[in-house]
């Protein structure tokens, strides 16, 4: 059985008080993490406030962003090491906003999954295609694609324990929401080329998140089908409300 996971991706929000202010107000009320994973991923300036905030919670907390060395001539870079002895647990990679802005390659991505891994971190690994590439019918090809080269030369032990968060890019931040068909349709895909790439159980084992306008009213219908293992969230992340909304949508 999988356990959901919905995450928080602050983006470029909030900053260290308002950071300890918002888990303040969430941590209590949180699930039972063996029935949902809660998880916020907030910028690396608010690292420090979250994971003194977080302590003892249960709030699995994160970054948006690694690079792919631990250190060195790096200047503006956030190692995974570190944020590795800072108590980090998963890092978010490969966003469309970091493969846009911030020209990230897919070999970028796949650099970064391995470093993540070799310090002990999970990935979120972000893949989703332009509204372009919806309307020429070439989603799943391109999605596909990109599942492929981020995960070349991972073992089935780390692709089993990572997440894959599919968001069409037409979705993010529009209020256009993909239809729960529409998201459930490629999440299956993804799973489908996890099968092939690697084997069964790897794909049964692996939790694909869907991202892209989910909020308190569309997350239940999301969850219910069948390879939707949770959300990533940016805007409707940012207030205790409805995050709280968010992660206990079993209730
Ligand atoms: O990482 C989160 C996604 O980019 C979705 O953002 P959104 O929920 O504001 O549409």
């Amino acid at each position: 059985m999988r356990t959901p996971i919905i995450a928080g991706n602050w983006k470029l929000h909030m900053n260290p008080e308002e950071t300890t202010e918002f888990v303040e107000a969430v941590k209590d009320k949180l699930p039972d993490p063996a029935k949902v994973e809660s998880l916020i991923c907030a910028p690396a300036v608010d690292l420090d406030a979250l994971r003194r905030a977080a302590k003892g919670s249960n709030l699995r907390i994160g970054a948006e962003n690694c690079y792919f060395e631990d250190e060195g001539a790096f200047t503006g870079e956030t190692s995974p090491k570190v944020l590795k002895e800072m108590g980090m647990d998963y890092v978010i990679i490969g966003h469309s906003e970091r493969r846009i802005y911030f020209h990230e390659t897919d070999e970028d991505i796949n650099k970064k999954a391995k470093a993540i891994f070799a310090n002990g971190l999970k990935p979120i690994i972000c893949c989703g295609e332009s509204l372009e590439t919806r309307e020429a019918n070439k989603q799943e090809e391109w999605v596909v694609n990109q599942i492929e080269a981020a995960l070349d030369g991972l073992t089935a032990d780390q692709v089993s324990s990572l997440v894959i968060a599919y968001e069409p890019i037409w979705a993010i931040g529009t209020g256009k929401t993909a239809s729960s068909d529409q998201a459930e349709e490629m999440c299956k895909t993804i799973r489908e080329t996890i099968k092939d790439l690697y084997n069964e159980e790897t794909a049964e084992n692996i939790r694909i998140q869907y991202g892209g306008s989910v909020n308190p009213a569309n997350i239940k219908e999301l969850m219910a089908k069948p390879d939707i293992d949770g959300g990533l969230v940016g805007g409707a992340s940012l207030k205790p409300d409805s995050y709280l909304a968010l992660v206990n949508y079993q209730d």
